[in-house]
């Protein structure tokens, strides 16, 4: 902060029109957005620092990115609705950029910036803001905060068994049991074993899957037409539909064979949930697509068992995202998992935490001249690790008072001319209300 004639800030601060009346700026964010005042700050670094020790638990690293991406790391020519919704612009440089609408790209960008300088697998977490651009006609929000866990260079079935693991140990950690949730679970190579079956070229993979994602957004006959423009036959059409409606993997292995990748695939995530103990967490569901163009094999997604909310989280293998940047593939899976859903979730359940501002110590001079007294006793109290809300201004007892009730202060601490000359303070216990004096040098 400088501060000069010009104020503050430094700039000449433009005179106040002439009327004396100044423009109210809006005091709201831009729509679709959200602030964090310190209570909802809260709530959102007591599920972040829930995300953190989960990572920490499975042995991730942190990682971040730009906020801010070129806009190409996002132009997949697949349909999907987070490009319909990019938030993108051209910067001052006559780039095109955009804010980053999901995570995975960053990573799988920056995994390739590294090339041999990192040993796989790795295994990456980053919580990061998401942006999308949606018309507010649904009155949704235009950003969120997501948690995302990926493991790079495993192509097995354990890495997808390893990541949900991971989110239902985050469940459990904040009181969500599978009565309240569960994750269905399906695999992409079912549908690309139709489009084999009726040699739909494998280019269009990316686009069918990301249409039959919204079986459950849009009209039946609508699919069926985008399916149809984007070239899918008629027979192969009512294939891919009749698969996704199939109820079990038993019926699923009657139907394909047991020989599809996808069969295996399946049959060895849910061995491996018996193992882990979350078994019952999971449940094969044949409709789960995921919207996201770039998954090759497993997917999955969380989901409310009363079915009141979006998904919780979801996410997915995609193999082949490497190749789709120019680079060479590598085995990959990852999932989402976002700060708004959750917290709906835990509302619903009375699972929100009780999160109250906590200080140790509020400390006072009783008079002006003991300000600097009161600086010097709030410094001793801080290099000793203890947090001290210091009274910055010369205020009636009554007010420090009000102040530690509100701020849930363990105790007041007085700084007082006949104390101080005795080289005192005195301390006052809020909880009990217990009172003493206690020399400085001895003050803990
Ligand atoms: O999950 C899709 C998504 C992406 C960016 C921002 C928001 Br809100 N939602």
């Amino acid at each position: 902060q400088s501060s000069t004639a010009a104020g503050r800030s430094g700039a000449l601060s433009p005179a106040p029109p002439l009327s004396g009346a100044v423009q109210k700026i809006d005091v709201n964010p831009p729509k679709g957005t959200r602030d964090f005042p310190p209570e909802d700050m809260r709530l959102r670094n007591w599920l972040f620092s829930n995300f953190r020790e989960v990572s920490r638990l499975y042995g991730f690293e942190e990682v971040d990115f730009p906020v801010l991406e070129n806009e190409a790391l996002f132009t997949r020519k697949a349909g999907e609705e987070i490009k319909d919704q990019l938030y993108c612009f051209e910067d001052q440089g006559r780039r095109r950029v955009a804010l980053r609408p999901e995570l995975t790209p960053s990573l799988a960008r920056l995994v390739i910036q590294k090339g041999k300088s990192v040993s796989l697998p790795l295994k990456w977490f980053t919580v990061g803001q998401c942006w999308r651009y949606e018309r507010m006609t649904r009155g949704r929000r235009r950003e969120h905060y997501q948690w995302n866990m990926d493991i790079i260079g495993v192509p097995g079935v354990m890495a997808e068994a390893e990541l949900i693991a991971s989110i239902v140990t985050l469940f459990k950690r904040i009181g969500i049991t599978e009565s309240d949730v569960g994750f269905k679970v399906s695999s992409r190579k079912v549908l690309q074993g139709v489009l084999k079956c009726y040699s739909i070229p494998e280019n269009l993979f990316g686009k069918v899957c990301v249409i039959i994602d919204k079986i459950e957004k849009i009209p039946v006959e609508e699919i069926k037409k985008e399916l149809k423009v984007a070239g899918v036959s008629e027979e192969a059409v009512h294939e891919l539909l009749e698969v996704l409606s199939v109820k079990s993997l038993a019926e699923l292995e009657e139907r394909v064979g047991s020989c599809g990748e996808a069969i295996a695939d399946l049959k060895q995530l849910f061995l491996l949930a018996e193992k882990f103990g979350y078994s019952k967490w999971l449940q094969f569901d044949a409709s789960v697509v995921r919207g996201l163009a770039y998954y090759t094999g497993i997917v999955f997604e969380g989901f409310d068992r009363e079915g009141k909310l979006r998904a919780i989280c979801g996410g997915g293998r995609y193999d082949h995202l490497f190749s789709t940047f120019g680079a060479d593939d590598i085995p990959a899976c990852g999932f989402g998992f976002g700060d708004a859903v959750i917290v709906e979730l835990l509302k619903e359940k009375g699972l929100l935490p009780e999160l109250s501002l906590e200080v140790h110590n509020i400390v006072c001079a009783l008079d002006e001249d003991l300000q600097a007294a009161a600086a010097m006793v709030a410094n001793i109290l801080r290099e000793k690790g203890q947090s001290v809300d210091l009274v910055l201004e010369s205020k009636p007892l009554k007010w420090v008072f009000k102040r530690a009730s509100r701020t849930n202060a363990e105790r007041l601490v007085i700084v007082g001319s006949s104390e101080w000359q005795r080289g005192m303070v005195g301390v006052k216990i809020l909880s009990t209300g217990e009172q003493y004096e206690v020399k400085l040098d001895d003050l803990k």
